[in-house]
C-alpha cells in the first residue's frame, strides 16, 4: 500500500486520522448507510488521482474496491472517511451530504470506523482500552461501556487478552482488536484498508471469514480495499474495479468474472492467457475468432467488426486439457493444439503451461499430470473466452496533468448494480 491514511501514523500523534466509530448524532446506527458518490474528482496538484467516480451502494452491502497500486483505492477510501477533501463531486452517507467541492464533514461526524493494514492501535492502551476508546463519544455508563467492550473482544476471540498491550499481541490478534474497536460502536459504514496484507496466508483466510461474518452481523455497509482479486471475490457483494483513477466496472463478483467490462478488468481478475486473432463472425454476443488457423468461439465484449484484429482473453476455468487428437497438427478439429511446457502440483490436480501456435496459456488445470513435452489439445469453453477489439489503450490517466475527455461510451452517472 503506497499511501495510508497518515504516512507516519501513530495513534498518539494522529488522533484526527484515527477514524473510530462516532456517530454524528452519537446514536448507534441500527443498520448500514446507503453510500452514494457522484462525479468524484480528486486532484493533488497536477496529479488527478480520481476522475469522475460515481457509485451507489445499498445499505448493508459489502463493496470491495479492487485495483492495482496507484489506481486510486486509498484516495477514494480517504475521501469517504473524510480525511481528504473532494476536489469536485459529492459523497452522501444515508441522507446526509458529507462532502462536496465546498463543504466537508469531518471524519468524527460521519458515523464510520476504519480498519488499517498496520492496525493503528494505541500502544499505551490495553486491548480493552483500545476498544473502549471507540465508545468514548457515546458517554455510556462505565459499566455499560465495559460490558460492550468485553462483548466485542469476546466476539473476536480475545476475551482472555483484554488486559494485554498491543506489543504483547501477535499481528493477527492486534488486527482482531482493531476489528473489535471498529464494530463496538455500531457504525453505519466500515472502511477496511488492506487489513490482511501484513498477515500470513492461513491467518489471512481465517480473518477474512471473521471480517465477513462480523460485518454482516453488525449490519454496517462495508467498503474494503484490496489489490488481491481472490480476496475481492471471496468478500464482495459488489466489486468496484479502479483503473488509473477511473471506476471501470461496478458489479457482482459473478458479473465481473463472467462479463468483464474491459480487457484491464479481465486481466486483473485472472486470465490463462491472451491469444491474438481476427473476428470471423459476430452474432448477438457470440463471436467466432480465427486464432492460429483455428476457429474459436467466445463472448463478444466490444464492438469489433469482421476481420478486425481482436484479442481472445481466456479465463483459466474455460480451459480443458485433452490428449492430442489425430489431425491436431493441421487446421482440423476443435480446440488448440499445444505442447506442455511446465506443470505444477496444486493439491487437487495440476496446473499446466501450454504453448500453442497462438501463444502461451497458463493455469490450464487437469486432475492428472501431463508430462513436459507432451502434445495435447486445449479445448476452450466459449463462456470463459472474451473477444475484445485490439484498440490503443487510453494513455496513463493518473500522471497526465490535463483533464482528458472521457472515453467513448463512458458515463458520468453513478454505476448501479441491476436489481
Ligand atoms: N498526497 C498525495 N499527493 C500527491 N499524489 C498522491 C497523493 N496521494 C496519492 N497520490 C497519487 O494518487 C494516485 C492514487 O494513489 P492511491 O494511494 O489512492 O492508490 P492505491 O490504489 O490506493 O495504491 P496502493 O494500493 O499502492 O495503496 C497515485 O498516483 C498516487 O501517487
Amino acid at each position: 500500500m503506497s499511501v495510508a491514511l497518515d504516512r507516519d501514523r501513530h495513534p498518539i500523534r494522529a488522533e484526527g486520522n484515527l477514524v473510530t466509530a462516532t456517530a454524528a448524532s452519537d446514536a448507534p446506527s441500527s443498520r448500514g448507510h446507503r453510500l452514494r458518490v457522484a462525479g468524484a474528482v480528486k486532484r493533488y496538484g497536477q496529479v488527478t488521482a480520481l476522475r469522475d467516480v460515481g457509485l451507489d451502494i445499498a445499505a448493508g452491502r459489502f463493496l470491495v474496491l479492487l485495483g492495482p497500486s496507484g489506481s486510486g483505492k486509498s484516495t477514494l477510501a480517504r475521501l469517504l472517511a473524510g480525511v481528504e477533501k473532494l476536489t469536485d463531486g459529492t459523497i452522501r452517507l444515508g441522507d446526509a451530504l458529507v462532502a462536496d467541492g465546498r463543504s466537508h464533514l469531518p471524519p468524527e461526524r460521519r458515523d464510520l470506523a476504519m480498519v488499517f493494514q498496520d492496525y493503528a492501535l494505541w500502544p499505551h492502551l490495553t486491548a480493552a482500552g483500545n476498544v473502549g476508546y471507540a465508545l468514548r463519544r457515546r458517554r455510556l455508563p462505565t459499566a455499560e461501556a465495559r460490558r460492550r467492550t468485553h462483548a466485542a473482544l469476546e466476539r473476536v476471540g480475545l476475551g482472555a487478552h483484554a488486559d494485554r498491550y498491543p506489543h504483547e499481541l501477535s499481528g493477527g490478534e492486534q488486527q482482531r482488536v482493531a476489528l473489535a474497536r471498529a464494530v463496538v460502536a455500531e457504525p453505519g459504514l466500515l472502511l477496511f484498508d488492506e487489513p490482511l496484507s501484513n498477515l500470513d496466508a492461513d491467518l489471512r483466510e481465517r480473518l477474512r471469514v471473521e471480517i465477513a461474518t462480523l460485518t454482516r452481523e453488525c449490519g454496517a455497509t462495508a467498503v474494503y480495499i484490496t489489490h488481491d482479486q481472490s480476496e475481492a471475490f471471496a468478500l464482495a457483494d459488489e466489486i468496484a474495479v479502479l483503473d488509473r483513477g477511473r471506476l471501470v466496472q461496478l458489479a457482482t463478483p459473478e458479473t465481473v468474472y463472467r462479463r468483464p467490462a474491459t480487457p484491464f478488468v479481465a486481466r486483473f481478475t485472472g486470465l490463462a492467457g491472451e491469444l491474438p486473432g481476427s473476428l470471423a463472425t459476430a452474432r448477438d454476443e457470440i463471436a467466432t475468432v480465427r486464432v492460429a488457423g483455428r476457429t474459436v468461439t467466445g463472448r463478444l465484449a466490444g464492438d469489433a467488426r469482421p476481420d478486425e484484429a481482436v484479442s481472445l482473453l481466456v479465463r483459466p476455468a474455460a480451459t480443458h486439457l485433452l490428449p492430442a487428437r489425430p489431425g491436431d497438427g493441421d487446421t482440423a478439429g476443435d480446440g488448440l493444439p499445444g505442447t506442455v511446457l511446465d506443470l505444477a502440483y496444486r493439491g487437487r490436480g495440476y496446473d499446466h503451461v501450454i504453448v500453442t501456435p497462438a501463444g502461451t496459456l497458463t493455469s490450464v488445470f487437469d486432475q492428472h499430470p501431463h508430462a513436459r513435452g507432451t502434445a495435447v489439445t486445449v479445448s476452450l469453453d466459449p463462456d470463459g473466452c472474451f473477444v475484445f477489439p485490439v484498440r490503443p489503450e487510453p494513455a496513463g490517466l493518473v500522471s497526465v496533468p490535463d483533464l482528458r475527455s472521457p472515453p467513448p461510451g463512458a458515463s458520468s452517472s453513478p454505476l448501479r448494480i441491476p436489481a
